[in-house]
């Protein structure tokens, strides 16, 4: 907080606040950790009680394991609970503070892989939100970086150029809070208020039949180009042209010293950037290309501040530019600050929020308590990056190859960048697929590279260098993109950030040791999130074995009247009930809850399953994998059933197959136990626990029985799925039974 200073009462910039339940966390991390040490002490102990039955011994040996991991994941979420604070800030003092002359420059950069799951116009509306920022124009560039060099996507850029001419000043005109121009038409406000609004409500959508024309046949064809210019820019394009082999395309769509809008203002620049390609140098996915960006916009404008946007995650507010300056140019934040990262946020969630997508955890709960520490960590899109801070520590600037791509190099403004050929060739230059090569990049500067996690990698070591970063959560939300609308696209999504983070916890950098060693506790919630993927072991194991057991009527927890039996209850509860009320707490509904664990639960037993499968394959070298783009196009049967809730097993995947086996090992193991209990069986008396487990279960599982039974609709369990995974499930009883009976 500010205070006073040579007596004059400056206005708070910003203000923070602890959370006020971090006592009873604290006190209640104590109770639970003791508990922690007798569950692991009782594991023990029967470890060493020898048993006859080999089955018991090897299911007591995973149990201990998966609770050695639990106890370890649970320890690690202590981190977040620790020193949880809410911050505010006050836009409307920025104007006391500092004058708009004196903002700083600011570079958006719009990445964009495929023009096919990406659709261009998409891109084209986050493109506008953005450019529309009530910011000063002349200060304010986007550049689009383009790994599909995809001409179609060229071609949207080029018509949304033109409109943008339109668009801006009538934003301006009318002070709207909506600028991206699909979501606006789409709302209720467009259809009443403005008269012309009905006028640039037409030329959005002859802009849209254009754009998707174009996509939908697959190429821009000679009615499209009008003049020279047009028709020089496609001249790239050549038919020697794919996307995995082509040279630099970067064409300067709007300049800020020569074109102006239709009310004669100036606009902001717009600069498509796609980076030369070549199989045989590394692609390095979305951190090359923002690297690319880095260096490219360096040259032509290098605002000391960046904005990175993934291509979906569109600005729903004007004014957010502003709020970051609240946190910029306030002496008290401003050192060691490199970025300031806003909440990824999604449009159109089902009510329940059915896939998670509103990750509470992820993007709220654990930044609030990341921002008590350094500061939450960079996920990709939404983040204000003080340039600075990508060349080196706060104490020691690493200096770049080139004077030019310096943090502190001043761009020659009296010279337009269409009036200088040196500058576009040097652009040009530094978007070469071998430009890297024996240079700092993704080392040492810029966004890191080793992991498909790269915005998580890069956030980690800045904290790690002595950076910190700010968590800004205004009521409106700042950005809002697309969430996955299929179980397919999410596992898939998830599955990479599981090896990506793999990737990190088995670096050199390893946040266990390295990061632990440098931060404290901010690394203890790194490590969090690098092990993320192995909550698929214990997930496993208590998914499968104990319902095995207790098919083979074997009792592997204690009984009803043993105290083990309430460690165990308090131990379950509190670890849920906590969860629960952090999700409460932080303005979520029971049924969201209720579909966050799920998810959960459905991830361990599939994505982290194979992720981790497939990090452990590479390490051996036995197959190599890539970064998979989360498509954002959805049809109109995917969104019917998104919107009924119901998990989409539309697509197949052999990641169906181990959820759909838990599935059926749940009942059948239940139905068993039931049957027993009911025809009173004498030495049953320790099972209860394995039923109110397999119980559990199957309640989360009820979407996948009624997927596999009861639909008829397109995303059905598909047959294939559901017939080996009953196969699969008959052979894990065969095999149990053999083992507990064969003495
Ligand atoms: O080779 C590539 C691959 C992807 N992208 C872009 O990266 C962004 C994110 O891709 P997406 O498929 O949407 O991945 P998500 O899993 O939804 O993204 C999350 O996870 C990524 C890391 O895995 C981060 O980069 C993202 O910022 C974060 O939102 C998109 O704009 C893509 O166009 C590229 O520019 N080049
Ligand atoms: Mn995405």
């Amino acid at each position: 907080m500010r205070g006073k200073s040579s007596g004059t009462e400056i206005p708070p910039l910003n203000t923070t606040e602890p959370i006020r339940r971090t006592a009873l966390n604290r006190v209640f991390a104590v109770v639970y950790t003791c508990a922690i040490f007798a569950l692991l002490y009782h594991r023990v102990e029967t470890l060493t009680i020898r048993s006859r039955n080999p089955l018991v011994l090897v299911v007591s040996f995973c149990l201990l394991l998966s609770d050695v991991i639990l106890a370890l994941m649970w320890a690690t979420t202590q981190a977040f609970r620790m020193r949880p604070i809410h911050r505010r800030e006050f836009p409307g003092n920025l104007q006391k503070v500092v004058r708009p002359r004196e903002f700083p420059a600011l570079d958006v950069f719009i990445c964009t892989a495929d023009p096919y799951k990406e659709p261009p116009l998409s891109v084209v509306n986050t493109a506008l939100s953005v450019m529309a920022y009530d910011y000063p124009t002349e200060k304010l560039s986007v550049y689009v970086s383009d790994d599909g060099g995809s001409a179609l996507t060229f071609f949207a850029f080029m018509e949304a150029a033109k409109f943008a001419a339109h668009w801006l000043p009538f934003c301006r005109k009318f002070n709207l809070m909506e600028r991206n121009p699909r979501a606006y038409f789409s709302s209720s406000s467009s259809t009443s208020t403005h008269a012309c609004c009905s006028e640039i409500k037409m030329m959005y959508e002859s802009m849209k039949v254009k754009v998707e024309h174009v996509v939908e046949s697959g190429k821009v064809g000679d009615e499209n180009i009008t003049g020279d210019r047009e028709r020089e820019a496609f001249s790239k394009w050549t038919d020697d042209f794919t996307r995995h082999e082509h040279p630099t395309v970067i064409q300067v769509l709007l300049e800020t010293s020569k074109d102006r809008d239709i009310t004669g203002h100036f606009m902001p620049n717009l600069v498509y950037v796609s980076r030369e390609k070549s199989k045989t140098s590394p692609h390095r996915f979305k951190a090359g290309a923002l690297n690319v960006l880095l260096r490219v916009s360096a040259i032509m404008t290098n605002a000391p501040m960046v904005l990175t946007l993934d291509c979906d995650m569109s600005s729903n507010d004007p004014q957010t530019p502003l709020r970051v300056l609240c946190y910029i140019s306030d002496p008290a934040t401003r050192p060691n600050l490199s970025f300031v990262q806003f909440p990824q946020r999604f449009r159109g969630l089902s009510k329940n929020d059915i896939y998670a997508s509103e990750f509470k955890r992820l993007f709220l709960i654990n930044f609030l308590g990341m921002d008590g520490l350094k500061g939450p960590n960079h996920v990709g899109t939404g983040a204000f990056f003080c340039r600075r801070s990508l060349f080196g520590s706060p104490s020691t600037l690493i200096s770049p190859e080139i004077p030019q791509l310096h943090p502190n190099h001043v761009v020659d403004k009296d010279k337009p960048i269409h009036e200088s050929p040196a500058m576009l060739s040097l652009a040009h230059h530094v978007a070469g697929c071998n430009y890297e090569n024996q240079t700092k990049w993704g080392s040492k500067m810029g966004i890191r590279y080793g992991s498909l996690v790269e915005d998580y990698y890069t956030g980690y070591l800045l904290h790690c260098e002595g950076w910190r970063s700010i968590f800004c959560n205004p009521d409106r939300p700042a950005f809002y993109g697309d969430a996955p609308t299929t179980l397919v696209d999410l596992l898939n999504q998830h599955k990479r950030w599981a090896i990506g983070l793999l990737e990190v916890a088995f670096s050199r950098y390893c946040p266990i040791t390295f990061g632990i060693r440098t931060m404290g506790l901010m690394g203890l919630a790194y490590a969090h999130y690098s092990f993320w993927p192995i909550w698929s072991i214990p997930i496993m194991v208590y998914a499968f074995l104990p319902q095995l057991a207790l098919a083979s009527g074997i009792s592997i927890f204690p009984k009803i009247s043993e105290p083990g039996f309430l460690l165990y209850l308090f131990l379950f509860l509190g670890a849920y009930g906590q969860d629960c009320l952090d999700f409460l707490l932080e303005g979520g509904t029971f049924r969201k809850w209720w579909n966050d664990q799920r998810i959960w639960l459905i991830r361990g037993l599939s994505c982290h399953l194979f992720g981790t499968l497939e990090y452990l394959l590479k390490s051996l070298g036995i197959s190599a994998f890539g970064f998979n783009v989360t498509s954002k196009v959805v049809d109109d049967e995917q969104s019917k059933i998104y919107s009924q809730e119901m998990l989409d097993f539309g697509v197949p995947s052999p990641m169906f197959v181990t959820l759909a086996v838990a599935a059926i090992v749940n009942f059948f193991s239940f139905s068993f136990g039931f049957l027993q209990m009911i025809c009173g069986s004498d030495d049953n008396e320790g099972l209860p626990l394995q039923m109110l487990l397999a119980g559990f279960i199957m309640l989360n599982c009820w979407p996948v029985y009624e997927a596999m039974v009861l639909r008829t609709d397109k995303g059905k369990m598909p047959t294939k799925v559901t017939i080996i995974a009953a196969f699969l499930a008959w052979t894990l009883y065969a095999a149990a039974f053999h083992i507990s009976f064969s003495k």
